[in-house]
């Protein structure tokens, strides 16, 4: 099938390379013309594992990429993989969706052909429907159902294991506005689909909308609790983590996403719980229970830092932060963890001297006045205290010879030697 791809960042480009790899003509449209040059030298433009290879072995075959609107005429089926951002008040910010939709549009008015547009992007319910089918009407003159089609097929893949993800799911959720719709996009995915593991859920466009928040409202709220019964097993002198294992035997419950310490970061949860709280509000429902799951993660940096507190005076103490991303395996570091620890240690007087494997070139420019060191053991060196904000496995391995006090807490719960330590204190353990 040949498939064109608004958007290549996370999602766009993981799924064009995965596309490409189940046999598909796949072209990416990106506006950023760095991006384009990448993959067309067969590079990757984010990192991870599996994609490069990929890109690598389809580019100039079945897998292109280009600033040209005018060559998506050439496909059947467009994926719209946008960003959907939130607004300084935490709502749904769509303006990027809205610009993708009208240059879409304004292309297709030039096609004769039948055409499918796919909403990929994590949207709120009706957005396809009212925001994004009208747009695409108005700019190509053409009418939804009309040999125009229009379906929403959320995506679920993490970040760090993203290929993977996407080539073998859980699920593969489909809200189609028409049978024609649905049955492109399962002869699309039909080598997925096949495998007995993927589910195939088949429902409408305003369900397949909402069961993304639904998954990552869940998620966030199954760490929040987590978190919760850790802050009290804490309290009880329990650990947390015999406690929630022994609990996750229930298969009602699962033994996945059961970590608790320093709570969810990242690109996505903090933005989508956000966009379906302002969204409930505006239909007139108060989302008690998802603001808690806000205001628990809020809570875990300040309680780490103040935990350090009880056995480093912080005031001009040398505070060693050990990783940066919002979880291990990425370069990530937006709405990481780590940087509200910082900021609480900086609050109280703290010198930060930080080390990530890999994200520390993301976080210099929003902080070029802390110290960065080159390795786990120089950021640890002469240090007062230290924490941990990401489960790097490489922190397994930590010495701790080189501290003037040998005090970490954990908010990750790595496996390190708790009897190399003079103080070894877990957020809630
Ligand atoms: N990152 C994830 O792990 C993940 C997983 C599932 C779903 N999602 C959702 O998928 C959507 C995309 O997320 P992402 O992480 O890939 O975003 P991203 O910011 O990494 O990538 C978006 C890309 O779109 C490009 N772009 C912006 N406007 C454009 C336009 N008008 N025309 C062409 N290209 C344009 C940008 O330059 C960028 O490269 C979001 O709704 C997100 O919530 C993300
Ligand atoms: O037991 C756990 C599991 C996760 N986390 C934290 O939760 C955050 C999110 O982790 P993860 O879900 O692995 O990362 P993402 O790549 O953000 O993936 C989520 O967000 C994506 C974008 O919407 C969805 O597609 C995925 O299904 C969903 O898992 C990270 O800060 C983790 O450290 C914990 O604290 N404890």
């Amino acid at each position: 099938m040949d498939v064109s791809i608004i958007g290549s960042g996370y999602v766009g480009t993981t799924i064009a390379a995965c596309l490409a790899d189940l046999g598909h003509d796949v072209l990416n449209v990106e506006i950023d013309e760095d991006i384009v040059a990448t993959i067309n030298a067969g590079e990757a433009p984010i990192h991870e594992s599996g994609l490069e290879e990929r890109i690598a072995e389809h580019a100039g075959t079945n897998l292109r990429a280009t600033t040209d609107y005018d060559e998506i005429r050439e496909t059947d089926v467009t994926f719209l993989c946008l960003p959907t951002p939130q607004t300084d008040d935490g709502a749904l910010d769509l303006a990027p969706m809205r610009a993708g939709a009208e240059s879409l549009g304004r292309t297709l008015a030039e096609k004769d052909g039948d055409h499918l547009v796919v909403v990929k992007s994590t949207v709120l319910p009706g957005t396809t429907e009212e925001v994004v089918a009208p747009i695409l009407e108005e700019e190509s003159g053409r009418r939804i159902g009309d040999g125009l089609e229009i379906a929403m097929n959320p995506e679920f893949l993490r970040m760090s294991t993203a290929v993977e993800d996407f080539l073998e799911p859980d699920k593969v959720v489909i809200g189609a506005s028409s049978e024609g719709a649905g049955a492109t996009l399962r002869e699309l995915y039909d080598p997925i689909l096949e495998r007995e593991e993927t589910d195939l859920v088949e429902t409408d466009v305003r369900e397949a909308e909402l069961i993304k928040y639904a998954n990552n409202a869940f998620l966030a709220s199954k760490v929040s609790l987590v978190n919760e019964l850790g802050n009290v097993a804490k309290e009880y002198g329990a650990d947390a983590y015999e406690v929630l294992a022994a609990v996750g035997l229930d298969d009602r419950i699962s033994e996945r996403f059961m970590r608790s310490g320093l709570g969810w970061g990242g690109s996505c949860f903090p933005k989508d719980v956000n966009a379906l709280r302002a969204g409930a509000r505006e239909q007139g429902y108060d989302p008690d229970l998802l603001d808690a799951v806000v205001s628990v993660n809020d809570e875990q940096p300040r309680r780490l830092v103040a935990l350090l507190a009880e056995h480093v005076p912080l005031e001009g103490a040398r505070v060693a932060v050990l990783g940066l991303s919002f979880k291990p395996g990425t370069d990530d570091v937006r709405k990481s963890r780590a940087l509200d620890v910082i900021e609480h240690l900086r609050e109280r007087g703290a010198e930060v001297v930080a080390y990530d494997p890999v994200a520390i070139e993301n976080v210099r420019p929003d902080y070029p006045e802390i110290e960065y060191a080159d390795s786990a053991d120089a950021a640890l060196e002469g240090a007062d205290g230290a924490v941990v904000a990401t489960d790097w496995p490489e922190f397994d391995d930590l010495a701790f010879d080189g501290m003037a006090n040998r005090v970490l807490v954990d908010g990750r719960r790595i496996d390190v030697d708790r009897d190399a330590l003079e103080v070894y204190e877990g957020l809630t353990w």
